[in-house]
């Protein structure tokens, strides 16, 4: 098998993904919109001859030529009401591919590994993904539709001629095949520069977005001359590749189409010396240089229709990278182990980024009711040991909860019984409630106001406070105090805590300490990561690494 066929079958078999979603549908679009759209036409030159071999009949009565007017006109109109009930079918196939694709993403996105989602989380993910779900829908509906529409309208339109005049017909013939013939040249080139021009696209984009994104470091460098004439040196990149596009436009006008326009336009003369010489009728002089004229038109197309195929295939490919990640572990449900097991234990365990090994052979125990700390330089894999736990990050070993191996349970509700505030952690748009309830959405007003206080920050912040996108109008102790409180709502035995204190005063650190010793007094397990003395001085054990 040649490898452009195994490309196309590669092709078929991806977008067969996206078509199984409406497969009825999808083949009434596809195959409906050419046949409905080659019928009307049918219809038209048909009813057409047919009037005029009226009209040459001089007894025809007034009222019969009506009649057979009202017939085309009623035919046209179904025909062409079929027509666009298929266009519609096919627009609505897109729409719902559209809408499937990106809720499979976004479905994805949320439930797939953190590990493998991540690399697809890199601000721009929105943007591009919104644009690679209507790429890829269009790839499965337009191009596909675009691709066999001239072969299906166009074999029935050569069939047509051929019917008239076979001379005729096998000359339309020649010139569909040179057409093809030169427009694979223009496709192969207008490929090269579609993917050249994604690339210079992505580069811009990156070093634009991460510009904007860096503002404040790029001036606290004064590297703004410099970045500057970078961006502008991706900028004229990308101008000179789309130069090139505009350029090939251009030349394809004045090559392939001129070429396309002047042979279907010397079918007239042709087709007139036919009906002199008595071999056709005026009516299908007429018929056949209009169809002639949609031939070229629409084999023009199908050589940009395949093109785009083949670079929308490229946000097909993207898409289904992501569509086939698997959801994260949904295991059994948490039943309990051994009552004499300790609470939490880590048995050999080397924590993994990809090949990237950052901890090595780690066993440690952790019980109810006590605290437990780590202190060690930055970069010795604090955060990597409690990401193990929660499914942020690969490991080899055994992670055990009461005494059963956490890969047994389901992520979800392993992640009940545990909670974590990160160093950095996240704060959604909306007041402080709102973000508080995400711990727990049936809390009250009440509990909300208990859990800010234990987390000292019912002071300075009311709950119903509006924080900003990614809580710009909070202080970065505020936003992990909020994250704090957030954590206390939910009931889980373990509360594992990332720097909790660092930026903190000494107020505010003496007050969750002691909400701390209180949790611990309830019998949860505390983890904390700190480096600070005063904080440290409340752990039973303390782990240096
Ligand atoms: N997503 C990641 N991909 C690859 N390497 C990573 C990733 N996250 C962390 N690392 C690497 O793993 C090592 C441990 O990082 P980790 O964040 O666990 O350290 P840490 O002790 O918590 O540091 P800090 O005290 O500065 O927060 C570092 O060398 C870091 O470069």
């Amino acid at each position: 098998m040649d490898i452009r066929e195994v490309m196309y079958m590669k092709a078929t078999k991806k977008m067969i993904r996206i078509i199984k979603q409406r497969p009825i549908l999808w083949i009434i679009g596809i195959l409906g919109y050419p046949v409905t759209t080659l019928v009307a036409r049918l219809i038209y030159a048909y009813g057409y001859e047919k009037y005029v071999e009226k009209l040459e009949d001089t007894s025809i009565t007034l009222m019969n030529i009506v009649l057979l007017l009202v017939l085309i006109f009623v035919s046209l109109i179904i025909a062409n009401l079929l027509e666009y009930i298929t266009a519609f079918l096919i627009k609505l196939f897109r729409l719902s591919a559209r809408a499937n694709i990106q809720q499979e993403i976004y479905s994805k996105m949320q439930n797939g590994p953190i590990t493998e989602t991540s690399k697809y989380d890199n601000g721009e993910a929105l943007t591009r993904y919104n644009t690679d779900s209507e790429l890829a829908a269009a790839m499965v509906t337009d191009d596909v539709v675009l691709s066999i529409y001239p072969i299906i309208v166009g074999l029935g339109y050569i069939t047509s001629i051929m019917l008239v005049n076979i001379y005729i017909g096998i000359m339309v013939l020649i010139i569909g095949i040179l057409i093809i013939f030169f427009n694979k040249y223009f496709i192969k080139y207008h490929k090269k520069l579609n993917r050249m021009h994604l690339d210079a696209e992505a580069k811009f984009m990156n070093l634009y977005q991460n510009t904007v994104r860096g503002k404040m470091s790029i001036r606290l460098i004064n590297a703004e001359k410099k970045i500057s004439s970078k961006l502008q040196d991706k900028a004229k990149d990308l101008k000179s590749v789309e130069d090139k596009m505009g350029k090939l436009e251009s030349y394809k006008i004045i090559t392939l189409d001129l070429f396309s326009y002047t042979c279907s336009t010397l079918m007239i003369p042709i087709a007139c010396l036919f009906s002199a010489r008595g071999y056709m009728t005026i009516p299908e002089v007429i018929l056949v240089t209009q169809l002639c004229r949609d031939i070229v038109v629409h084999i023009s197309g199908f050589g940009r229709a395949v093109s785009n195929l083949k670079s929308h295939e490229i946000s097909l490919d993207r898409v289904l990278d992501i569509m086939d990640i698997d959801d994260e572990n949904n295991g059994i449900s948490l039943s309990y182990g051994e009552e004499n097991e300790p609470l939490l234990k880590y048995e050999n365990v080397r924590v993994l980024y990809g090949d990237k090994c950052v901890l090595d052979n780690i066993s440690l125990e952790f019980s109810e009711g006590e605290i437990v700390m780590f202190s060690g330089q930055s970069g010795c894999g604090k955060s990597s040991l409690i990401k193990a736990l929660l499914g942020f990050a690969e490991y080899n070993g055994k992670i055990l909860y009461k005494g059963i191996d956490i890969r047994n349970f389901s992520i979800q509700e392993l992640r009940k019984e545990v909670s974590y505030v990160p160093e950095k952690a996240d704060m959604f748009e909306g007041t402080v409630l709102d973000n508080i309830l995400y711990g727990d959405f049936d809390a009250t007003r009440e509990q909300i106001m208990d859990a800010l206080s234990k987390a000292a920050i019912h002071k300075e912040l009311d709950m119903d406070y509006e924080v900003g996108s990614e809580g710009i109008n909070l202080s970065g102790g505020q936003k992990q105090r909020v994250a704090i409180a957030r954590s206390l709502m939910k009931q889980a035995s373990v509360i594992i805590l990332d720097e909790p204190t660092a930026a903190l005063d000494s107020e505010s650190e003496k007050i969750i300490l002691e909400t701390l010793k209180e949790l611990k007094n309830q019998g949860k397990c505390i983890i904390a990561i700190t480096h600070r003395e005063s904080t440290l001085a409340i752990a039973d054990r303390v782990i240096y690494m």
